[in-house]
């Protein structure tokens, strides 16, 4: 139950190695294009971000292929951010308490616990008792995350900050923590994947407790993304957050439709119903998208396993890959039936496209694959269009960023419009700041060609 899918971000999961039309929009000062929406709203979010001086410099672990073992050691960090009660089921959340830029660094956390290959969690509960024994601090902060759902007690900022040491007033508070309440922390808030320690040593399987990101809820169009430097998780703007508003992660691949997602928290072990809007607006659509919506969990593990078929061989004929070309048929029917629903919303569709987007990415990356990755797309509207709708339903994926890439590559190649390569390539920079954070140029620049040549997560 230990596990929660990190957003792939850097390290897990490695890999081998407009509101109405969309087209191309130009606001006046960072040109920008492809327009999503503040939190999958109906707000006009413009590609504004820039490469601005990363707050923490860790560019040459990213560069270096983000080994674990290499990762250089980061402070705690905690930006404009505070506890609040979100007045719902959701309990408490995080909220921001200032306006904040996508790519800012929102907060920085080294793990409360943490271990390898620890299959039921017991070594991992023994490090938490540990930590408990040793410091009165650590005490309080877990017990303030056990007093989720029954008591929902909002703690101070402080007790997350190394740097301030636990006063009388706070020892006071500690409730009483007896073993379920530490297997109920450890239920709800840890998670873990696969990473790779270093090059020479095989995958292994994390578990840990970050203190602070506990408090992120999840969304399905978040506007925070978890990403790991090393032990270090951080969590990084991916859309603008306003004064006030919650910060939000996403549990699940939030690019996929609302049935799957409900089945990964469900195996995740989240033990809630996600009723965001999002969530809503897409059941109200099954029944009239069943025909082409309900082979599509089928389809798409076959079609991940025909694209990783593909990858690191020498291709001579074009390969069979039947599930990859259902599956693109699907998104082009699923297409034809959105336009023939005359009652949907804007946003409907676009969630929609969203959820169903790797119908159409997996024969993509499988040509871009098979053609010795020499792409030759044509880059219509349809395809503009839907990384405008997968940005607005979740911005700052590797595997958005890794298909943009292509699509610059691809335009390159075919000498098309010189601007629309240039828009294209802008639109990578800002997805690519909205999944690493702000780096330097340079380092985004290797990144965005490094995701050129990997094959995202699906
Ligand atoms: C990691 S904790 C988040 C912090 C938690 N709200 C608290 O007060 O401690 C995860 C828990 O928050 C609740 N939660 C988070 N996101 C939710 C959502 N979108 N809908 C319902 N419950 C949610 C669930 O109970 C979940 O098990």
């Amino acid at each position: 139950m230990l596990s929660r899918l990190p957003s792939l971000a850097c390290s897990f999961y490695s890999t081998f190695s407009s509101a109405s039309g969309t087209s191309l929009s130009k606001s006046s000062q960072k040109c920008c294009v492809l327009r999503t929406a503040k939190d999958g709203g109906e707000e006009e979010m413009k590609c504004t971000s820039s490469p601005t001086a990363p707050l923490f410099d860790f560019s040459e672990y990213l560069l270096s292929g983000c080994e674990w073992e290499q990762a250089p050691p980061l402070p705690d960090f905690i930006g404009p951010l505070c506890i609040r009660n979100t007045h719902d089921i959701r309990g408490r959340g995080l909220f921001a308490l200032e306006d904040v830029r996508a790519g800012s660094t929102l907060l920085v956390s080294n793990p409360f616990a943490l271990t390898y290959n620890d299959s039921n969690s017991m070594r991992l509960y023994q490090e938490i008792i540990s930590m408990i024994k040793q410091s009165r601090k650590a005490l309080y902060q877990l017990a303030s995350l056990a007093g989720y759902r029954d008591d929902l007690v909002v703690p101070p900022m402080d007790t997350f900050d190394p740097n301030v040491s636990v006063c009388d007033q706070m020892i006071q508070c500690i409730p009483e923590l007896d073993q379920q309440r530490i297997v109920n922390v450890m239920n709800t808030n840890c998670f873990g994947g696969e990473v790779r320690l270093s090059d020479s040593q095989p995958a292994v399987q994390l578990n840990g407790l970050w203190l602070l990101p506990s408090f992120a809820n999840h969304s399905c169009t978040p506007n925070a993304n978890r990403l790991f430097v090393g032990k270090a998780l951080l969590m990084i703007a991916s859309r603008d957050i306003s004064m006030n508003e919650e910060v939000t992660i996403s549990y699940t691949n939030c690019l996929l439709p609302v049935r799957m997602r409900e089945e990964q928290l469900d195996s995740l072990g989240c033990g809630f119903f996600c009723e965001c809007q999002r969530c809503v607006e897409e059941r109200s659509l099954e029944e009239s998208l069943f025909d082409v919506t309900e082979p599509f969990e089928s389809l798409h593990g076959e079609a991940v396993t025909e694209l990783f078929s593909l990858v690191g061989k020498r291709i001579n004929s074009s390969p069979t890959l039947p599930a990859c070309i259902h599956l693109s048929k699907l998104f082009h029917a699923l297409c034809k039936k959105l336009e023939s629903l005359y009652t949907i919303t804007s946003l409907q569709k676009k969630w929609t496209l969203a959820s169903y987007s790797y119908a159409f990415l997996v024969k993509c990356f499988a040509d871009y694959l098979s053609s010795g990755q020499k792409p030759s797309f044509c880059i219509h509207n349809r395809v503009l269009k839907l990384i405008e709708y997968m940005r607005c339903t979740m911005p700052g994926t590797m595997c958005t960023l890794s298909f943009i890439m292509m699509l610059v590559e691809s335009a390159k190649q075919q000498r098309v419009d010189i601007k629309l390569t240039q828009t294209l390539h802008r639109v990578a920079m800002d997805e690519c700041i909205r999944v690493y954070g702000n780096q330097k140029t340079d380092v985004l620049h290797r990144l965005m060609e490094e995701a050129l040549h990997s094959i995202p997560y699906l």
